[in-house]
């Protein structure tokens, strides 16, 4: 697989590492980032994520062999309209966007229908980290990456978005949008809302000085997630909604289950969930050495 240009929407952690990767494996020729304004991506071009930058999506389209649409969801619609009226037609348009089913209704309202070259995409892969300078070549190196094609979506098109995502090293598989948006919201969204909730609830505190003087590693770890970028997060509890809701009710009467057995001293039960929380998290990681 290679590409003669890239045209990168958002140079930030995912876009960064991307464009790297693909620079790294010699995938790729030519990487243009467009900017709203000029002089936006001079970190990124600094670092040698991107090789120019342009404001005019005309310019910056032109010959352009693919998309990748790398900023918080909540912008993707803003970006589709300003790319739509200047995209070649046939040319692969994928993202990284933690959601999908809010991706694909986004392309439908600013394309009007579904191009049959976009392919949403998801890395699952990251970290707390954000902006051009936490970009790292090796991010997606053994990772999985989930494609969520519509029925629009043209073959050839999926294709070489797989091809593009196995080329930085990545693992590729496909989903429904819609059971992707249901599985990440219980295992991603929902542990991202529970450590802000936790940090936030703990820093108001009366003795927050002495809560954060004495945390111990299991906090500290929550802490961890709780640095995520808030206007990412912000886009992501809002674009996944109707799956975010569910799960967070199914875990409030798992919450509620456990304030019950901590108040009647129910031991038993309390160990059962404990156990049964630690075999699964033991053959989680089991399976991920492997
Ligand atoms: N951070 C992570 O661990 C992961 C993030 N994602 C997804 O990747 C996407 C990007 O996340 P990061 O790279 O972490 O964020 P980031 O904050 O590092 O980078 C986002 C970039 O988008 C730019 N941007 C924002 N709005 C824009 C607009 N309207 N037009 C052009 N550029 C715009 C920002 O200037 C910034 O450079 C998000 O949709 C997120 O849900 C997916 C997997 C992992
Ligand atoms: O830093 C962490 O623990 C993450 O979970 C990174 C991450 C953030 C968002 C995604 O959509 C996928 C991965």
């Amino acid at each position: 697989m290679h590409l003669g240009r890239l045209v990168l929407v958002g140079v930030g952690l995912m876009g960064g590492s991307l464009a790297a990767a693909l620079k790294r494996s010699h995938a790729v020729g030519e990487v243009v980032g467009l900017a709203r304004e000029p002089g936006e991506l001079a970190r990124a071009l600094e670092l040698g994520l991107v090789d120019r930058e342009e404001t005019d999506p005309a310019a910056a389209l032109a010959c352009a062999d693919a998309v990748v649409v790398a900023t918080p969801v909540g912008a993707a619609e803003a970006v589709f309209r300003r790319i739509a009226p200047h995209l070649p037609a046939g040319v692969l348009v994928t993202d990284v966007g933690s959601t999908k089913g809010s991706v694909l209704a986004a392309a439908r309202s600013a394309f009007g229908e579904l191009p049959p070259s976009l392919v949403p995409a998801h890395p699952i892969a990251g970290t707390e980290a954000s902006g051009p300078a936490a970009a790292d070549p090796a991010l997606f190196q053994g990772r999985r990456v989930i494609l969520t094609p519509a029925p629009e979506s043209d073959s050839g098109a999926v294709a070489a978005a797989r091809a593009l995502w196995e080329a930085v090293g990545a693992e590729v598989v496909e989903m429904a949008a819609e059971h992707h948006d249901e599985v990440l919201a219980a295992t991603s969204h929902l542990p991202h809302l529970l450590a802000y909730a936790l940090v936030d609830s703990l820093a108001r505190r009366d003795d927050n000085d002495e809560i954060f003087d004495f945390a111990a590693g299991g906090f500290r770890d929550f802490t961890r997630i709780a640095s995520s970028d808030p206007v990412m997060w912000h886009d992501i509890c809002r674009a996944n909604r109707d799956a975010l809701l569910p799960a967070l009710a199914g875990f409030r009467a798992e919450l509620q289950r456990l304030e019950t057995a901590v108040a009647e001293g129910d031991g038993d039960y309390l160990l059962t969930v404990f156990r049964r929380a630690k075999a699964a998290r033991d053959r989680f990681i089991e399976g991920n050495e492997s």
